[in-house]
């Protein structure tokens, strides 16, 4: 199976957004380094969820760039993603692992090291860990943790961590040196005014 790509790009459905565009502007500068999730609104229907994340993996194809689909792992399947991620409120990662089968990648959320090493044993292949900083795209997240809250987490696990809240290209080095091994972004590459050069800069944050 191919490694696990470092810059995570999960998409950004809120009004006024045009997540294929950002999609678009990134893959050719990132390619298989690329990992595209599928989020979508609570509130979104599954035929949406479905319609986009079967655009996402036929964009992705040509670059060697993954689609993965986060909670809703019935349209992971359905249209041939490479896995998918879960949280807390979403099927229990062992349960998530019998919907898609050992060879799928699968993400848990995970925000100290305790959840992060029973996710591990349950079956994740890699963790999103966070929110490392303040981040205003999704409310009702916990406090924080910072560098050191994802050293904790990778001092504890042996899986890939994925970064993920708030981060910039900026915060990249830091989060590196704290032993994540890439990021996920929403708002980095959704709100750039050139989503192209703000992926390349990412890369050179998280491949230097
Ligand atoms: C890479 C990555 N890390 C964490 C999350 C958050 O997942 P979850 O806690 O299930 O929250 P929702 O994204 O479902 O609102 C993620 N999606 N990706
Ligand atoms: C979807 C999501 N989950 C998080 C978590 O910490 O579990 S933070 C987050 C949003 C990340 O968006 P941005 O890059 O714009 O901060
Ligand atoms: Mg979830």
């Amino acid at each position: 199976m191919p490694s696990l790509g470092r810059l995570h790009l999960i998409t950004d459905t809120r009004p006024g957004r045009d997540p294929l565009a950002v999609l678009r502007a990134a893959l050719p500068v990132a390619r298989a380094e690329l990992v595209v999730q599928v989020r979508v609104a609570d509130d979104a229907t599954d035929r949406e969820a479905y319609e986009l994340a079967r655009r996402v993996v036929e964009a992705c194809r040509p670059y060697g760039a993954r689609c993965l689909v986060n909670d809703r792992l019935h349209v992971a399947l359905a249209v041939g993603a490479a896995g998918g991620h879960v949280g807390a409120d979403d099927l229990p990662v062992a349960a998530a692992r019998r919907v898609l089968g050992v060879d799928a990648v699968l993400g848990a959320t995970a925000r100290e090291p305790v959840t992060a090493r029973a996710a591990v044993a349950a079956g994740a292949g890699y963790l999103g860990v966070g929110p490392c900083h303040a981040t205003t795209t999704k409310p009702g997240l916990p406090a924080p943790i910072g560098p050191d809250g994802v050293r904790a987490v990778t001092g504890a696990v042996t899986v890939p961590v994925i970064a993920i809240g708030g981060v910039t290209a900026a915060s990249v080095p830091a989060l590196r040196a704290a032993g994540a091994y890439g990021v996920a972004v929403v708002g980095a590459l959704s709100s750039a005014a050139d989503p192209a050069r703000a992926t390349a800069e990412l890369l050179g944050a998280l491949t230097c």
